[in-house]
C-alpha cells in the first residue's frame, strides 16, 4: 500500500493523517485519491470500514482554496448521525489546513445553523432535506460549489431522496467534480450516475465477497419467542466490548432496549422517533462506553464508525442483502475483527439463503447457545472484572476486612460468594416482546438476469440482482418521480429532516409514528413487484 506522502498532498494534510494514526492508505484510498486529485468523477465502492470517508475527504480538502469565502464543496449523507460523523472526520483531516466545515441536518435548531453558516464554511456536510430547507431560505447558496460527494448514494435513492438530490444538484454549477461512494452499488445507481456524473471512473476494490472479510458471520435458527432468551445468552456468552443489535421496527427497538435494561444490560435504543437530542445522547453514550449495547433500527446501519464494536446482532433478519452488508459492517472495521450473529426464524430461511447468494458468502449455522454456555460466559466475565481491578486499582481500603474474613472462612468459598454477588442474576424476569412478522422471499423474483454493465463488481453476475428493472425502472418517470422504497419497514426517523420548512417532496414522505407497529413507512410506498415481502 502507498504511504500518504506518495500522493503529493499538502503537508498540512499529511500532518493531519499522521495525527489520526493512519500509516498507509487503504486500497480504496490508494485508487481514488490520485483520480480525485485530478478532478475525475468517480464511483467508489469498497467494503464497509475500509476508509471511504478519507478516500473522498483527503482529495477534497487538498483541493479547497483557502481564499474561498463561499461554499466550495457539498457532501450529502442519508442520516443525521452519519452527517455528524463525516463532518467530524473532515474536521480532523482539515484541521491543520484551517478548513471550515459544517454539518447541516434535520432536528437541529435551524437558527443555530444559520448563525454557523455566517462563518463561511467551505465544506457543508448535510442530509438532503435540511439542505433544501436552507436553499429555500437562501441561507445556503451553491453557485460556487466545485465538488459534490454522495456518501451512501444507493441508500439515499432507496430512502426516496432522488427528488431532493436532483433539486439540490440543479443549483450546483455543471462544471463540477462529483463522486459517489458506498459499499454496495446496486444497478439502480447507474441511473443516478448517468444523470449526475461525467464520464465517471468506476473504482471498485470489492474482492469476491461484498461483506467485509474480517467479520465472522453466523446465524441461529430459532422461533420468534426464543429470540430474547437467545440474545441474553449470546451477550453473556460472547461478552462484547460494544454491540449493536438491529431490530426491524421502532416498537421492536423500544421494547428490546427496555427488556435488556430490565435484565441488567447497559442498553439504549436509537430510532427515528426520538428527538435529535435523544439521538445525540444515545450515540454519545455508546461512543464513550457508558452504554455497551446499542439497539437500533436501520437508521444505524449505514456508515457509522464506532471503534470497539465487536458484535453486531441481527435480532430481526434485515429486509435485503444491502442492509445485511451494511449492518454487519458496523463491526470488523479498520483492520479489526468482528462477529455478526443473525437470528432467523424457520420461515425466513429462504431469505437468509438469498442474502448468502447475493453477498457471495456462506453464513455458518450455529446452535442456540445453551444456558450452561451463557452461565459460563458470565462467570468468566466476572473473573475478568476481578482480575482487572486486581491489576489496575489499589484495593487498600478492603484489605483489612479481607484479612479478617480469610481468617474465618475458606478462601475459595469466599471468592465464589463474591463472584456470585458480582455476576448477579436477573434471569427470572419474564420478558415478552411483541412478535414481528417474518420476512419472506418471493423466490421467482430472484431470477438471474444479466445485469448489463456491472457497477464496480457489485454483487456479481449470476447473483440475480432483484432490483434490476424493478422499482427503479423506466416506469417511474423522471424528475418528479417517486422513487419507491424497496421495503416498508425501515426507519430513518419520521422527523429526520426536522420538520421546519421541509420541502413538499420530503413532507409527502413523512408517516406518522402512530401507525400499527410504529413502523415508519415514511417514504414512497413499496411497489407490489418488489421482491421482498413483509407479510
Ligand atoms: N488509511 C487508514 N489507516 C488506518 N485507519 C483508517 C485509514 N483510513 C480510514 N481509517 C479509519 O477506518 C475507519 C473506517 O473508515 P470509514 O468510516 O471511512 O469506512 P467506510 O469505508 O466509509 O465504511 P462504511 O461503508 O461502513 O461507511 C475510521 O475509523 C477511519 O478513521
Ligand atoms: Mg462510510
Amino acid at each position: 500500500m502507498k504511504t500518504f506522502q506518495e500522493f503529493g498532498l499538502e503537508p498540512a494534510i499529511l500532518r493531519a493523517v499522521t495525527e489520526m494514526g493512519f500509516e498507509e492508505s487503504t486500497p480504496i484510498q490508494e485508487k481514488t485519491i490520485p483520480l480525485a486529485m485530478e478532478g475525475r468523477d468517480l464511483i467508489g465502492q469498497a467494503q464497509t470500514g475500509t476508509g471511504k470517508t478519507a478516500a473522498f475527504g483527503i482529495p477534497l480538502i487538498h483541493k479547497i482554496n483557502m481564499k474561498e469565502e463561499r461554499i466550495s464543496a457539498l457532501i450529502m449523507c442519508p442520516t443525521r448521525e452519519l452527517a455528524i460523523q463525516v463532518a467530524e472526520e473532515i474536521e480532523k483531516l482539515g484541521r491543520f489546513k484551517g478548513i471550515r466545515s459544517l454539518p447541516i441536518y434535520g432536528g437541529q435548531d435551524i437558527v443555530k445553523q444559520i448563525r454557523a453558516l455566517k462563518k463561511k464554511p467551505q465544506i457543508i456536510i448535510g442530509t438532503p432535506g435540511r439542505l433544501l430547507d436552507h436553499i429555500n431560505r437562501k441561507t445556503i447558496k451553491l453557485d460556487d460549489v466545485q465538488t459534490v460527494i454522495l456518501d451512501e448514494a444507493d441508500e439515499m435513492l432507496d430512502m426516496g431522496f432522488m427528488d431532493d438530490i436532483q433539486s439540490i444538484l440543479k443549483l450546483v454549477p455543471e462544471e463540477r467534480h462529483t463522486m459517489l461512494f458506498s459499499a454496495t452499488m446496486p444497478t439502480n445507481i447507474q441511473r443516478l450516475a448517468q444523470q449526475f456524473l461525467r464520464n465517471p471512473e468506476h473504482v471498485s476494490v470489492i474482492p469476491k465477497q461484498v461483506s467485509a472479510p474480517l467479520i465472522d458471520q453466523a446465524y441461529i435458527e430459532l422461533h420468534e419467542k426464543q429470540k430474547f432468551e437467545a440474545l441474553s445468552r449470546l451477550l453473556d456468552m460472547e461478552a462484547p466490548e460494544l454491540a449493536i443489535i438491529f431490530g426491524r421496527t421502532k416498537r421492536r427497538v423500544d421494547e428490546l432496549a427496555e427488556a435488556l435494561q430490565k435484565r441488567g444490560y447497559a442498553a439504549e435504543g436509537l430510532h427515528g422517533d426520538l428527538s435529535q437530542n435523544q439521538r445525540d445522547n444515545v450515540m454519545r453514550k455508546f461512543r464513550d462506553g457508558s452504554i455497551d449495547v446499542l439497539v437500533a433500527t436501520d437508521v444505524a446501519a449505514r456508515g457509522l464508525d464506532v471503534s470497539g464494536v465487536t458484535h453486531v446482532i441481527n435480532f430481526d433478519l434485515p429486509q435485503d442483502p444491502e442492509s445485511y452488508v451494511h449492518r454487519i459492517g458496523r463491526t470488523g472495521r479498520a483492520g479489526k475483527e468482528g462477529t455478526a450473529w443473525t437470528f432467523v426464524t424457520p420461515r425466513e430461511i429462504d431469505h437468509l439463503h438469498f442474502i448468502e447468494k447475493v453477498t457471495r458468502h456462506k453464513i455458518s449455522k450455529k446452535p442456540l447457545p445453551s444456558l450452561a454456555e451463557a452461565i459460563e460466559g458470565k462467570q468468566k466475565m466476572t473473573a475478568e472484572r476481578i482480575l482487572d481491578v486486581l491489576q489496575n486499582d489499589a484495593q487498600f481500603e478492603f484489605k483489612g476486612l479481607a484479612i479478617q474474613m480469610l481468617e474465618q472462612y475458606d478462601s475459595v468459598n469466599l471468592l465464589a460468594a463474591a463472584m456470585k454477588l458480582l455476576t448477579g442474576d436477573k434471569k427470572e424476569l419474564n420478558i415478552e416482546l411483541t412478535p414481528e412478522d417474518p420476512i419472506r422471499a418471493r423466490k421467482k423474483k430472484f431470477d438471474v438476469r444479466s445485469s448489463g454493465r456491472r457497477v464496480g463488481g457489485g454483487y456479481g453476475s449470476g447473483s440475480g440482482d432483484r432490483r434490476q428493472g424493478g422499482g427503479y425502472g423506466s416506469g417511474s418517470g423522471s424528475s418528479n418521480s417517486r422513487y419507491p422504497r424497496k421495503d416498508g419497514g425501515r426507519d430513518y426517523g419520521s422527523n429526520r429532516e426536522g420538520g421546519e420548512g421541509r420541502s413538499s417532496s420530503s413532507r409527502n414522505r413523512e408517516y406518522g409514528s402512530n401507525n400499527p407497529g410504529n413502523r415508519d413507512r415514511s417514504r414512497a410506498p413499496r411497489k407490489s413487484e418488489d421482491t421482498l415481502v413483509n407479510k
